[in-house]
C-alpha cells in the first residue's frame, strides 16, 4: 500500500516535532514536508539533532500551494488563530487537515471570540469539523472517513491536552448518571512542554524547576472546551471549575476531577462504570480500585490511565484522575489516532507502544 504523504506545519514546535517523530515511525505514512517560518531552509535535524539519521528533510515555508503539492494530509501544530488562516486554504486545495490548535474545537464562534479574543474567520467550517476525541466521538470521526473516501478533504479538530485528560476522567461518571449535580471541579497539572517551545518567564528552566504553581485561575481558555464536551456527555449543561498547574516535568499531564455523587451511588458502582465505559478502548486503562495513575506510566505514548474512587465521608464525591502525555494523547498521538481513523487505517497504527522507562 502506498504511504500517505504527510506535511507537518509547525514542525519545530513541541507538538509538531512529536507528530514528525510518530509519522517517521508510522507504517502507512511518509513525512513528505515539514514547515517552519523562522527556520525555513534549515534541516529539521539541525534544529532537533535527535532526528539525525532518521530524517533529512529541509524545513519549508507553510505555503498552501506547496503543501498541497507535497502532501495529502496536513497536521497543523501551530498556535491558535494561525490555523484559522491556513485551514480553509488547505481544505480547498484538497488537503485533509488535522488541526492541533483550538481554532475549530468550540462549536460556537462567539464563545471562541470571547475566550480567544479574536473573531472566528471561518465559522462555516465549524459544522463540518469533528472534535477528535475517539473514545467519545468515534462515530463522528468515522463519518469524516466516509466523506474523505468519497473524495472530500476533511477537517478534524484535535482536542487540547487538558480537555482530553479531563474528559476521560469525568466521562464515565457522567454517562452512567452517577453525578448528583451539574458541577465538575477539575484540577490539572502539566509539564512545561505544554506551553510550547518559546520559553517565557513562567516556563524558563530557572523559574519552572523546583516549583509548582496554579495559573489561569478562574479564566483558563480550556474551560469552555471542557464544559462543551462534558455537557454533551451528560446531556445537560455542566459547569466546570478548572484550575491548571505547571510542574517541573518536561512532559506529562494529570487531571483530577471531583463530582458530587448521586444518592445511593457506591464505590463499586463507580469502579464498574469506569471499567465498563472504557472496556473496549485499547488506549485507555482503568486501574484497579484503590490505584491512581502516574504520568510516567504513559510518558511518550498515546495512552491514558484512569483511577477512580468514592469519598463517602461527608459530601459523597466521585474523584477520578487521568494521566496522559500532553504531547502524546494530549496532542500528537491523538492527532495521528484521528488521522488513522479518517484515512481508514488501523486506529492504533504507529501509536500503540507502551511507555519507555523515563
Ligand atoms: N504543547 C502541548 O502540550 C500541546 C499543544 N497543543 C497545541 O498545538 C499547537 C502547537 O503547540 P506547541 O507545539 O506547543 O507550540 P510551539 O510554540 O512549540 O510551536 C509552534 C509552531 O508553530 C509555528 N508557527 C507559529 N505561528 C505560525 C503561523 N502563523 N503559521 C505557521 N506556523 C506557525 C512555529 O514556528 P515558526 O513561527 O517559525 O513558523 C512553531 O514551529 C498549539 O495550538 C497548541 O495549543 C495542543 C495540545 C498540547
Ligand atoms: C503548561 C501550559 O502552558 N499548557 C498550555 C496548554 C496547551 C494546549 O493544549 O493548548 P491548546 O488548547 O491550544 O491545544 C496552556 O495552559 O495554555
Amino acid at each position: 500500500m502506498e504511504r500517505i504523504r504527510v506535511c507537518v506545519v509547525g514542525a519545530t514546535g513541541f507538538a509538531g516535532i512529536e507528530v514528525c517523530r510518530l509519522v517517521l515511525g508510522h507504517p502507512n505514512m511518509e513525512l513528505a514536508m515539514a514547515t517552519d517560518r523562522k527556520e525555513a531552509g534549515t534541516r529539521l535535524d539541525a534544529v532537533y539533532p535527535s532526528f539525525a539519521g532518521a530524517c533529512d528533510l529541509e524545513l519549508s515555508l507553510p505555503e498552501p500551494d506547496t503543501i498541497a503539492q507535497a502532501a495529502d494530509v496536513a497536521f497543523l501544530a501551530v498556535p491558535h488563530t494561525a490555523s484559522l488562516a491556513l485551514t480553509p486554504e488547505l481544505l480547498k486545495r484538497g488537503v485533509t487537515v488535522l488541526d492541533l490548535s483550538a481554532d475549530y474545537r468550540l462549536h460556537d464562534p462567539e464563545v471562541y471570540e470571547q475566550w480567544y479574543n479574536t473573531p472566528h474567520t471561518s465559522p462555516e467550517l465549524l459544522s463540518q469539523t469533528v472534535y477528535g476525541l475517539p473514545e467519545l466521538n468515534r462515530k463522528g470521526i468515522l463519518a469524516l472517513a466516509e466523506r474523505r473516501a468519497a473524495g472530500q478533504a476533511v477537517l478534524v479538530s484535535v482536542p487540547g491536552c487538558y480537555p482530553t485528560a479531563t474528559a476521560l476522567a469525568a466521562t464515565p461518571a457522567l454517562s452512567a448518571g452517577l453525578a448528583g449535580s451539574d458541577l465538575v471541579i477539575a484540577d490539572a497539572i502539566s509539564g512545561v512542554s505544554g506551553a510550547g517551545r518559546g520559553a517565557n518567564a513562567r516556563t524558563h528552566y530557572c523559574h519552572a524547576n523546583e516549583s509548582v504553581e496554579a495559573y489561569g485561575v478562574a479564566k483558563h481558555r480550556h474551560t469552555p472546551e471542557i464544559e462543551q464536551t462534558l455537557s454533551e456527555v451528560a446531556g445537560r449543561q455542566m459547569n466546570v471549575v478548572f484550575t491548571p498547574h505547571l510542574a517541573p516535568l518536561t512532559r506529562g499531564l494529570l487531571s483530577t476531577v471531583y463530582l458530587e455523587a448521586a444518592d445511593g451511588v457506591t464505590a463499586e458502582d463507580v469502579q464498574a462504570a469506569y471499567e465498563a465505559r472504557f472496556a473496549n478502548e485499547p488506549l485507555v486503562t482503568v486501574l484497579p480500585a484503590g490505584s491512581m495513575p502516574s504520568t510516567s506510566s504513559v510518558f511518550g505514548t498515546a495512552r491514558a490511565q484512569v483511577g477512580v474512587a468514592l469519598d463517602a465521608r461527608r459530601r459523597r464525591t466521585i474523584i477520578a484522575s487521568c494521566a496522559i502525555d500532553n504531547l502524546g494523547k494530549g496532542a500528537a498521538a491523538q492527532a495521528v489516532q484521528n488521522a488513522n481513523i479518517v484515512l481508514d487505517l488501523p486506529e492504533l497504527a504507529g501509536i500503540d507502544m507502551p511507555a519507555p522507562l523515563v
